[in-house]
């Protein structure tokens, strides 16, 4: 239904999006995910006609991105976007009218957006009186009044406790059972991996990688990642790799990619004689990938442009 083609766009000499592509199928939620400075932003704002590409085309079912077709996108931008001394729901009437509904059709929409992001029983409440979690979640309502089919939501859980986190999450998968497609930027790579049908991950506006979680997993290729504590992780790296065991920091973690399944006492008899002060074993996570796509191929790419 969204269709990103070839963007690029430059502030000033700063190229900050080249050629970059994606696209969003009915009721998916995919994850743009980049550093900071990453281009994730500029690439919402000209989804959302607030700015003009170089080059390239955004089109909505098939239609170049419009006036026409802008009501079709509903955003919550990382800041919280409404007026304090409104309450929610005349908050929501005076988004509603923007877009133009009236009458009985903007009454709807303001009761069943506000029961969609449960707060029905805070209609009369203050904006500036709900807590953080009530007021990202009156965002996102104020994104959804106007029954857009596609929802941007840019870091829409930062600075949530993990409790009102887990209800934006659940929030996002109710939009997508409700066949709303949802672009989703977010730093938390555990979110993305939660929520994303598909992730795209961008490095200086250029898309690196891009697919399910499961197709991503190839740029990991471990059964799973053992991290070690040890004072000597030089003799740890060099017994590791004679194992035929990939090294990788994370942070300051040092840790293997075990090229199978192994027993903790295995590992164990793997580092014989070096001192271990603790072993974590994990799957390979959206983190393991995100590190290896942004660091390995990121560095790659522009070394291959300073070369060229
Ligand atoms: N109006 C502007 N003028 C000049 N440079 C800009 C402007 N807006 C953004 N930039 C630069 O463009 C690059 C991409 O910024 P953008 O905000 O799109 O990144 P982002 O991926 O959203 O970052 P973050 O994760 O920090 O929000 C950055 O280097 C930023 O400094």
């Amino acid at each position: 239904m969204l269709q990103v083609d070839k963007l690029s766009k430059s502030y000033g000499k700063k190229q900050v999006l080249q050629d970059l592509s994606f696209h969003l199928k009915r009721g998916e939620v995919y994850g743009l995910l980049g550093p900071n400075g990453a281009g994730k932003t500029t690439t919402i704002n000209i989804l959302c006609g607030l700015l003009n590409a170089d080059s390239g085309t955004v089109k909505l079912d098939n239609r170049p991105v419009s006036l026409a077709t802008r009501a079709a996108i509903g955003v919550a931008p990382q800041e919280n976007l409404f007026y304090g001394s409104l309450t929610c729901e005349e908050n929501l009437y005076f988004f509603a009218q923007i877009y133009g509904l009236r009458g009985e059709k903007c009454k709807e929409s303001i009761q069943t957006c506000l029961k969609s992001v449960g707060l029905l029983d805070r209609a009369k409440s203050l904006a500036e009186n709900l807590s953080g979690g009530m007021q990202r979640r009156l965002s996102v309502a104020i994104a959804l009044v106007h029954q857009p089919q596609l929802v941007v939501l840019d870091e829409p859980t930062t600075g949530l406790d993990i409790e009102t986190r887990y209800e934006v999450w659940e929030l996002i998968r109710n939009l997508s059972r409700q066949e709303i497609s949802v672009l989703l930027t977010t730093h938390m790579l555990d979110e993305a991996e939660r929520l994303c049908q598909r992730i795209g991950i961008i490095k200086q506006g250029k898309l690196l990688a891009e697919g399910s979680m499961e197709s991503l997993r190839q740029w990991v290729p471990a059964k799973e990642v053992v991290t070690i504590c040890t004072p000597v992780e030089d003799l740890a790296i060099a017994r590791g790799n004679e194992l035929g065991f990939s090294h990788r920091r994370y942070g300051r973690d040092l840790a293997f990619w075990m090229p199978k399944t192994v027993e903790l006492k295995e590992i164990i008899n793997c580092f014989d004689g070096i001192p271990l002060d603790s072993i974590v074993r994990q799957p390979v996570s959206l983190e393991h990938i995100y590190v290896e796509v942004t660091q390995s191929m990121g560095d790659r790419e522009i070394s291959n442009k300073q070369n060229s």
